[in-house]
């Protein structure tokens, strides 16, 4: 399966006055098409880190991150800002929709950054409403939907700029345990559709869904998880 990204010795640390706080070590793992992977650890352990290099968000410290086989440290933030709007679909805790648009408006948001006409960016966002099975409740601003709903919406507006790389950060801490599922089955639908997707979170429970994990302990990855998996939130 086709690689598509890779940190490779990349490692994150944040100075904050005199302090320095090694928020990731160095760390090597790939991300490969139609595989889900969970990375999975305590709480301020260095996930969302490890998150954010492979979305591009930060730049890493030492060592380098690829993105289709691009190394990233080298390029500019607008340039890195291209490679996120063209390669990842980022879906969060908190669902990040815009609160006065309908769902179908949220999701051809980004299309119409993109400078993808309306009608092409309708289309395209039905197509995604649907896929996630929220064609009926298209039209409803956010208010309207349930937790599982928006996160679904979320994830249609993830999946509209056709994006080989899916990152969620917790996707499913606000959610009921029924919604847990839907959204879990989406997201491994959409990986064994051919997408990479990558799921940070705390809880355990969701390993069930994974091809693969990764679990972070005190800034350090690892394929073997530590004796201490007691973090269940
Ligand atoms: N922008 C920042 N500035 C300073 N320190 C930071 C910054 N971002 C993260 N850190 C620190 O780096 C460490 C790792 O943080 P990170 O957010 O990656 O952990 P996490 O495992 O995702 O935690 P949580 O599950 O609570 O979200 C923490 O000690 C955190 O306080």
């Amino acid at each position: 399966m086709t690689v598509v990204a890779e940190v490779r010795g990349a490692s994150k640390e944040y100075k904050t006055g005199d302090t320095t706080i090694v928020a990731l070590q160095p760390t090597n793992a790939e991300f490969k098409e139609k595989e889900l992977t969970l990375i999975i650890g305590p709480s301020g352990s260095g996930k969302t880190t490890l998150l954010s290099l492979i979305g591009c968000v930060i730049y890493p410290t030492a060592g380098e991150v690829y993105i289709n086989g691009q190394a990233i440290t080298t390029l500019s933030e607008k340039e890195l800002a291209k490679i996120r709007l063209q390669n990842i679909g980022f879906v969060f805790q908190s669902f990040n929709l815009l609160a006065p648009l309908p769902a179908l408006d949220n999701v051809m948001h980004p299309m119409l950054l993109m400078g993808i006409s309306r009608k092409e960016a309708r289309q395209r966002a039905e197509t995604a409403l649907e896929k996630v099975g929220m064609t009926d409740r298209m039209f409803n601003l956010p208010k309207m939907l349930s937790g599982g709903q928006q996160q679904r919406v979320a994830i249609a507006r993830a999946l509209v700029t056709n994006p080989r790389i899916i990152l969620c950060d917790e996707p499913t801490a606000s959610l009921d345990v029924k919604s847990v599922s839907v959204v879990m089955a989406e997201l491994k639908q959409l990986a064994e559709s051919g997408k990479s997707v990558t799921v940070v979170t705390h809880d355990l429970r969701l390993k069930q869904y994974a091809d693969r994990i990764i679990y972070v302990n005190d800034g350090v990855a690892s394929d073997t998880p530590s004796e201490d998996e007691e973090f269940v939130k």
